[in-house]
């Protein structure tokens, strides 16, 4: 077991280790990006730019031209017969390991290349980790494993003959070449290996910037999406109790259906459902289990755990009833205690319900709430648990959306409970709802809305 993502301590009531886990799948990673596009597109052009708008993060650009192999002395003999712009010119399981070493928050030692000479430099250079890696290469897109690992795919689109024009001035000015020999490689190998291969990786592309550089409007869009998920990781590492459920195109493709204006209240219900299943199995990955062996019916012996059993539920009325269901599927039999916070103007609540099970005290407590939004609903109602006996480091709440407001005001008052959450959003309106949020969510659900 790694320690830093799983801690272990004796129970108190047998001999068994009880091991609690503090979420792996969440451990907090860069947001890596991969820019790729023709020769002379503006790919380098365009990471100066991403990285001087993210001027308070910490961005490390990695170039795939790092990652040539050095040419042998047969191959310098024959150069002009070498094709560069073909996969098999790049060491890409040395990208691999330096991206998977980066990604895993490690420093790694990256080659220089020498253009001139068509080799790596003695000294490579020493990457720090950091929040934004941007990768940058005429053929990051192109292999799968590469591709597996970015957070975003940007592609830039530059007219070729713009690019020709650009490759000519750079090559002859910057990298000692003559322009016979510019022409001669563009047409024997840089162009039909863009056909080939560069151009075909566009499609997996998230997003394509026409025009490279000249596109303001492209690089700020990506700067501002890039600004929105480091948000998201700056919250969860402020606060290390907060876990964002790992997101995919299943959970994302839930969510565009949930926050959909037009989506009607069956569909409404039926995602809702199923992206509430997947946050309360994920809030039951918190509990601490006990371990047990046993023996299967080949007669082999089976390592397993045991679930925890001193638990609850407690949903807020009205909408955090709709999580009941999920709750009692997973947890058979499982007790589920209400409160009923009342809300007066704008921030004010007050408490109008409880009924609670009489021994929530010696409980782990689920508290079930599909919306934070300012979190003054969610410090009452932690408020009454603690009141009742609940230690706070046994209670989860469990949403599905959480605006950053709720999450500084519920962390900073208690900050050993744990929130486990499908997506934070932006932030809240004047009007304290969640942007872009999902609006009434009692109102869809059960379906009293107008
Ligand atoms: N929008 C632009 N307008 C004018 N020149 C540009 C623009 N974008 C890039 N360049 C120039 O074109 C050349 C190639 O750009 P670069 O960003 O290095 O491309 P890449 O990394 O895709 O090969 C550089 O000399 C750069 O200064
Ligand atoms: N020794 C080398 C290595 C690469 N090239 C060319 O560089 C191009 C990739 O760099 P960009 O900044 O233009 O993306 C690629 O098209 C290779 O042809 C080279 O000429 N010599
Ligand atoms: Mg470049």
């Amino acid at each position: 077991m790694d320690s830093d993502m799983v801690s272990a301590r004796r129970s108190s009531d047998d001999n068994h280790f009880s091991v609690q886990s503090n979420g792996g799948s969440e451990l907090k990673q860069p947001f890596l990006i991969g820019v790729a596009g023709g020769t002379a597109s503006g790919k380098t052009t365009v990471c100066n730019m991403i990285i001087s708008q993210l001027h308070d993060q910490r961005v490390i650009l990695v170039n795939q031209d790092s990652f040539y192999h050095s040419l042998t002395d047969k191959q310098l003999q024959k150069v002009h017969e070498y094709n560069f712009d073909h996969p098999d010119a790049f060491d890409t399981e040395l990208l691999l390991s330096c991206m998977e070493t980066l990604s895993n928050g490690r420093a790694v030692s990256i080659p220089n290349y020498d253009f001139k000479r068509h080799q790596k430099i003695d000294h490579s250079r020493m990457v720090n980790p950091a929040d934004v890696i941007i990768l940058e290469g005429i053929l990051v897109l192109h292999d799968s494993r590469v591709r597996d690992l970015m957070n975003m795919k940007i592609f830039v689109d530059t007219d070729s003959d713009v690019r020709l024009s650009r490759r000519i001035q750079r090559d002859t000015v910057e990298r000692g070449r003559n322009i016979e020999y510019v022409l001669d490689q563009y047409a024997k190998y840089v162009k039909p290996s863009f056909e080939e291969f560069v151009l075909p990786s566009m499609k997996h592309a998230d997003v394509i910037i026409p025009r490279g550089a000249d596109n303001d409007v492209a690089i700020d869009l990506i700067v501002q999406h890039i600004c929105t998920k480091l948000g998201q990781h700056n919250l969860c590492k402020i606060y290390p109790n907060v876990f964002v459920i790992y997101s995919t195109f299943q959970i994302k493709g839930m969510h565009t259906l949930v926050r959909d204006a037009k989506t009607t209240k069956h569909d409404f219900v039926f995602y809702a459902d199923r992206l509430i299943r997947l946050v309360v199995e994920h809030g039951l990955g918190h509990l601490p289990f006990t371990e047990k062996q046993i023996i299967t019916p080949t007669g082999s012996v089976y390592s397993g755990v045991v679930f925890c059993r001193r638990l609850c539920g407690v949903s807020v009325i009205r909408s955090g009833e709709s999580m009941e269901n999920a709750l009692r599927a997973c947890c058979k039999g499982i007790k589920i205690g209400k409160i009923l916070i009342h809300r007066e103007g704008k921030d004010g609540r007050q408490l109008i319900y409880e009924k609670l099970p009489a021994d929530i005290a010696s409980r782990h407590v689920l508290l079930l709430d599909p919306v934070l939004a300012s979190g003054h609903s969610a410090v009452e109602a932690i408020s009454v648990l603690l009141s009742k006996g609940v230690v706070e480091s046994n209670i989860i709440f469990l949403n599905l959306i959480s605006a950053p407001e709720g999450i500084h005001a519920v962390c900073k008052k208690f900050p050993r409970l744990k929130i486990v959450t499908s997506e934070i959003d932006v932030s809240l309106n004047k009007d304290l709802r969640v942007i872009p949020g999902m609006g009434e969510f009692g109102d869809r659900y059960f379906g009293t809305g107008v």
